[in-house]
């Protein structure tokens, strides 16, 4: 009786190199099949050691850690255990590491240690580090591991033989299974260092700032600070432009008012066009300094590390981590947010995402945001270079965040129950940011912004406007009260009287769902409608707000919109991305009850500390 080959198993990182290793090692005899029951690829192949023993390969599927977050990885895993039918467990484990990533490649030959098996690891890209001005020596490695470390560059069938003797020398030796260490990431970067004979310049300062910006503690810690400072900026950098811009769009309301002679046109023209729509360009300072950020720190590859510090905390949230490039583009807008969500595999992971990423602080908040907040909150320092308005700002994008975390926590217990599927990624190096790349984004979020003014939100608000126009107001009558659209406010105001709105809020709320910075021009076309009052038109909105409406309403309106799914936009993109008019009522539902329960508390809490 003839014993089978010994079998191993070709494991690591997907990218590692394994399927490239194994095809040099096993050369023409590979054998392709599939695992009983699942749909991953068994390939098998044979090659022969030294001394003329035969050993059969399986190459398996990229794996970044033990406990599977996929299907492949499942299989792998079963693999490795001798759990999967139709395939031994393995004699020894080939495990290929990327010489350029060792840090995280290890983590899972870490993890792999504990398995008790025989273990080779073929350190693999070599000629890819060195050309990253990285040398690792295969000896340094083997001591810091305690396995045998092979050189080898697969795609160059280089140190196949070394690993061919390692494999000989490795199977049938016994050994014991060596614990998972407790802090792995830790542990992989320490043997990584130990590792390493020479480092370039950057590799080495990508590799020190890591080690404080991806901290559990200092790293959150930084990236708070960050996103602070932004939207101090947000407020603190703006100012001068949004003047120019002020001045602007009042100088071409005052030529036209000149120009035309008073009626039905020119109050379409200065009232709805220049000051509706105008009232909302304003905004586009605020929008380009906050994309300024964000693409900055894009494009130094700050960004895929906010994600990698991210991805525990979103993960007791119940979401997963490839959620956060979606939720992150939903901070621009959610449309392309709920797009991205394409990329999670699992359903109830995607839906989950989904139903959240309304409550990430979209760009379109942003001029209802600063509208209020500038018309309420003193533009005081309440610490050193802590201005209280970029405080406020910085409290109503945690809010959304926030909701969104506690959200997902009760989806993930209730309609899309299941647990949260971790992931991995790559960390690529610091750079500095490519400027023409900055100022490409800068430009294509302009041109989105403008279109967004001159196509919806203009339309939307000559419709208000001729809504709000019409029936006129006789003597002694308001305009606000007597149109149509005054009308239809009324009814509304009934709803949400109870949680501080009034009867301005109550008309902007509908027009309002089709863009959120209707709300702001909707606002502004019905006061330049109603105030014949030279002197009052010289006055800001903000400022007329300001005398207008009391500090609780204010700030229930602000809460409001923290959780308001006030786009129809969304609400179509949900529909087509979930295939079904569940959800997105679903969405709708959820969204507007906690909208009205959060800006029912604030209004609330406000009147009684007598705000
Ligand atoms: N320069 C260089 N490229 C390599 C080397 N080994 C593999 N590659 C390349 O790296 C890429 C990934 O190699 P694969 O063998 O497919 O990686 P894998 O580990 O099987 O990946 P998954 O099956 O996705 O987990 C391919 O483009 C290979 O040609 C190497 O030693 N040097
Ligand atoms: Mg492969």
């Amino acid at each position: 009786m003839t014993l089978p080959a010994p079998l191993v198993a070709v494991v690591g990182n997907p990218n590692a190199g394994k399927s490239a290793l194994f095809n040099a090692l096993t050369g023409a005899r590979q054998k392709v099949g599939n695992y009983p029951g699942v749909t991953v690829e068994r390939k098998s192949g044979r090659t022969a050691l030294p001394d003329g023993r035969s050993v059969e390969l399986v190459d398996l599927p990229g794996t970044y850690a033990l406990e599977p977050s996929s299907p492949d990885e499942a299989v792998t895993r079963k693999v490795l255990e001798g759990n999967q039918l139709g395939e031994r467990k393995p004699d020894a484990l080939l495990v290929v590491v990327d010489a350029s990533n060792l840090d995280n490649h290890l983590r899972f030959a870490l993890e792999l240690r504990s398995l008790g098996l025989p273990m080779v690891v073929a350190l693999n890209m070599i000629d890819m580090a060195a050309r990253d001005g990285l040398t690792v020596s295969a000896d340094q490695l083997s001591q810091a591991l305690g396995l045998p470390v092979v050189e080898t560059v697969a795609v160059r069938r280089r140190g196949l033989e070394a690993v061919r003797e390692a494999l000989e020398q490795a199977i049938g030796r016994s050994t014991a299974p060596i614990a998972v260490p407790t802090d792995l990431a830790r542990e992989a970067r320490r043997i990584a260092a130990a590792a390493v004979v020479s480092e370039a310049p950057v590799r080495r300062w990508t590799h020190r700032l890591d080690r404080v910006l991806l901290h559990p503690v200092a790293g959150v810690a930084i990236l708070a600070l960050v996103m602070f400072a932004m939207f101090q900026a947000v407020f603190a950098w703006s100012e001068t432009p949004i003047g120019w811009i002020e001045s602007g769009v009042s100088a071409i309301g005052t030529g036209v008012t000149d120009v035309l002679p008073e009626g039905a046109l020119r109050s379409l023209l200065v009232d709805g066009v220049i000051g509706g729509v105008g009232a909302v360009v304003v905004f586009l300072p605020q929008i380009l300094i906050l994309f300024l950020f964000i693409l900055l720190l894009e494009g130094t590859g700050y960004m895929v590390r906010a994600a990698f510090l991210m991805d525990r905390l979103m993960g007791t949230a119940g979401l997963s981590g490839r959620a956060f490039i979606p939720l992150l583009s939903s901070f621009a807008c959610a449309v392309p947010g709920i797009m991205a969500t394409r990329t999670i595999d699992n359903e109830k992971d995607r839906l989950t995402t989904i139903l959240v990423a309304p409550l990430m602080t979209c760009s379109a908040r942003l001029p209802v945001y600063t509208l209020i907040i500038a018309a309420f909150i003193p533009h005081r320092e309440i610490a050193p270079f802590v201005n209280l308005q970029g405080a406020v700002m910085f409290g109503l994008y945690l809010a959304g965040i926030v909701g969104a975390l506690l959200a997902a926590l009760a989806l993930r217990k209730t309609v899309a129950r299941g647990a949260a599927s971790s992931f991995m990624m790559e960390l690529p190096k610091y750079q500095m940011p490519a400027l023409k790349d900055v100022a490409l984004g800068l430009w294509q979020r302009t041109v989105i912004f403008l279109k967004r003014a001159g196509g919806i939100i203009l339309v939307t608000t000559v419709l208000l406007w001729a809504l709000a126009s019409f029936p006129k107001a006789g003597p002694g009558e308001s305009q606000s009260e007597v149109s149509i659209a005054g009308k239809i406010a009324s009814g509304i105001e009934v709803v949400v009287k109870p949680i501080g709105f009034n009867h301005d809020i109550a008309l902007a709320l509908l027009p309002s769902m089709a863009a959120r910075e209707v709300a702001v021009s909707a606002i502004a076309t019905v006061y330049a409608l109603n105030e014949a009052d030279e002197a009052q038109l010289e006055q800001s909105l903000a400022e007329r707000l300001r005398y207008a409406w009391p500090l609780p309403t204010a700030l229930a309106f602000l809460a409001w919109f923290v959780f308001a799914p006030q786009c129809i936009s969304t609400i179509a993109v949900t529909r087509r991305e979930t295939n079904s008019w569940r959800w997105p009522l679903f969405m709708v539902g959820y969204l507007f009850t906690l909208a009205y329960l959060a800006a029912g508390a604030t209004y609330w809490t406000a009147v009684a500390l007598g705000l």
